[in-house]
């Protein structure tokens, strides 16, 4: 049987402070720190071994994914970054607390903005400073002419290709594999792998810090999903 294991980063800096974060590169919070370090424990007690990680560019992923390996003892591990893994891009919503932006605009509006499909967030301007971002990872998205902000179908639309590319063959070729990343590129792959329709994946959540087994089959289809 074959395994795949997602895990969302453990609570950041801004998900304490309620700020959407997208691709802002905030680190772990204390909490964050020790839900990392519990998921490790986890997936040691439960025996799990890797043999590939894949994470994402941004340091709340990686360093959730190092301390899982390090306290599982598994630090030899490969392991293998991309942008694809990010966090959606929140656009100009970056940097704002969720709760004021919805006294500014309606919880119905953030809500959609959060959860709907193919609702785009409120685009960032490159120059915009709360947009951050001023650095190369901006590029990514400028090359692709993905607009500078992202709803889940354009995440999933570069998520997947990179599951098709890297995670699915490694798994096929009996690779036991970790994936640490956030919450709406772990909910792409969950609407990918599982087939959940657009209607549906809204009311799915992915807590942070809590490792997620998927149990595939031969042709990588879903036999069995649980948290550890
Ligand atoms: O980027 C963020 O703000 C969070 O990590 C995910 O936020 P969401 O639950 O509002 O999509």
């Amino acid at each position: 049987m074959k395994r795949v294991v997602f895990v969302r980063h453990g609570q950041s800096e801004w998900n304490a402070l309620n700020q959407f974060t997208g691709w802002v590169d905030v680190d772990l919070t204390k909490l964050g720190l020790k839900e990392a370090h519990e998921a490790g424990l986890k997936i040691k007690r439960a025996g799990l071994e890797f043999d590939l990680a894949f994470t994402s560019v941004l340091k709340r992923a990686i360093k959730t994914c190092h301390i899982i390996l390090e306290d599982s003892d598994q630090l030899w591990v490969p392991e293998i970054k991309t942008w694809r893994l990010n966090e959606r891009h929140y656009g100009a919503l970056q940097g704002l607390n969720k709760e004021a932006t919805a006294e500014k605009f309606g919880i119905q509006q953030v809500q959609i903005w959060r959860r709907s499909y193919d609702t785009l967030p409120p685009l960032a301007k490159p120059e915009d400073p709360n947009s951050a971002l001023n650095d190369r990872r901006y590029a990514h998205l400028q090359k692709r002419s993905i607009p500078m902000g992202e709803n889940l179908k354009i995440t999933l639309a570069r998520v997947i290709p990179f599951w098709e590319d890297e995670i699915a063959p490694a798994i096929l070729d009996q690779k036991t594999v970790l994936v640490v990343a956030h919450g709406n590129s772990i909910r792409a792959l969950a609407k990918y792998m599982e087939n959940i329709p657009e209607d549906k994946i809204m009311e799915l959540e992915i807590p942070t810090g809590q490792p997620l087994v998927y149990e595939l089959n031969e042709g990588l289809e879903v036999i069995r999903k649980y948290y550890l």
